[in-house]
């Protein structure tokens, strides 16, 4: 089956379904990013986006948040450090019934354009029957995997969520009252420098909490400005280093939820007035899909 013939094939529930073929079904668990720590948080809007956007969670002042660190393996127990992509989840209590939310990645791009291209990324990363190298030589000769193999490369397990920045790769729409629309791309990066941290062998979470127990967990809202040439709807291609990038605001930890945001559910794809979805296929697809993760999840399938 080449590629085009692929697009649109695999149903939500499919993917979900080839997940668990690979990595097994641990019940009452994210379908990825099965282990993590969440937090209750302050964000501090400075106003720098409000002449882009009427959306309430980007007009100067402070909003509640909720946030979620993460290692990416939907396997509860699988070892932190051969785990290298990290998550964080910040979710903006705006609006209680449509809370604005980010679901991150400590990288800048995602491996492939498509949602179908990623599960098979995934098959093909996740069998056992092939060596290493022989599922590198996969990937390399496949069109749709060309940045995978550069990204490998790149990926070094960080020693703390603390001195990690963090993408939220897709292009979203930012809307004025005039209904002037701007396509942007947000990050967040740490206030903490990263080069004065030593290297910690602990448990990521509970590092960030010794962490917090002596200073502040903080990190800047960065939101980069797309020119018009720049793709919208293409989450494996960076937007050009010289692009605009404003400082929005602040978002500071307070401290561990009770409930460790277990049955949070991080829906990247909430719109709000002045901020919506833009047209990149995965961050269509990352809607049902996690409803279907959190389905089997909340029923301790
Ligand atoms: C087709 C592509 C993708 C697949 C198949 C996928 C799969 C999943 C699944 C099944 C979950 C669990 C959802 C839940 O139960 O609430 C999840 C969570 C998560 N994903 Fe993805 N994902 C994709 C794209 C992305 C992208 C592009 C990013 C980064 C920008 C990302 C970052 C995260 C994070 C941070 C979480 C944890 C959220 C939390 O803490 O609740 N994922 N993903």
């Amino acid at each position: 089956m080449n590629s085009s013939q692929e697009k649109n094939s695999i149903t939500p529930v499919e993917a979900i379904d080839a997940i668990e073929e690979v990595a097994g079904t641990y019940p009452g668990f994210r379908r990825a990013h099965a282990k993590g720590i969440g937090f209750d948080a302050l964000f501090t809007s400075n106003g720098n986006a409000a002449p882009f956007t009427e959306a309430k969670f980007l007009q100067a002042g402070q909003v509640n948040a909720v946030v979620r660190f993460s290692h990416a393996s939907p396997v509860p127990d699988f070892s932190e450090r051969l785990m290298p992509i990290k998550g964080m989840a910040v979710q903006f209590q705006v609006d209680d019934n449509k809370p604005v939310s980010f679901a991150m990645a400590n990288v800048p791009i995602f491996p492939t354009k498509t949602p179908e291209a990623f599960i098979r990324l995934i098959k093909v990363l996740g069998g056992s029957e092939k060596s290493f190298n022989e599922k590198l030589k996969i990937i390399s000769n496949d069109t749709e995997f060309k940045t995978v193999p550069s990204l490998l490369k790149q990926l070094k397990t960080p020693s703390s969520f603390a001195s990690t920045s963090f993408w939220a790769i897709h292009a979203y729409i930012l809307t004025t009252a005039l209904g002037e629309q701007q396509a942007v791309r947000f990050s967040f990066v740490p206030v903490t420098n990263a080069s004065k941290l030593p290297f910690s062998t602990k448990d990521m979470e509970q590092e960030l909490l010794e962490r917090m127990s002596t200073s502040q967990v903080a990190f800047r809202l960065m939101m980069t400005v797309a020119s018009p040439e720049d793709p919208t709807d293409d989450p494996s291609v960076s937007w050009p280093d010289e692009r605009l990038v404003i400082d929005v605001g602040n978002l500071v930890l307070l401290k561990k939820r009770e409930d460790n945001a277990e049955n949070h559910f991080f829906d990247p794809t909430h719109e709000v007035s002045g901020f919506s979805c833009s047209d990149d296929p995965v961050l269509q697809y990352r809607s049902p899909l996690y409803e279907e993760s959190y389905r089997r999840r909340s029923n301790h399938m």
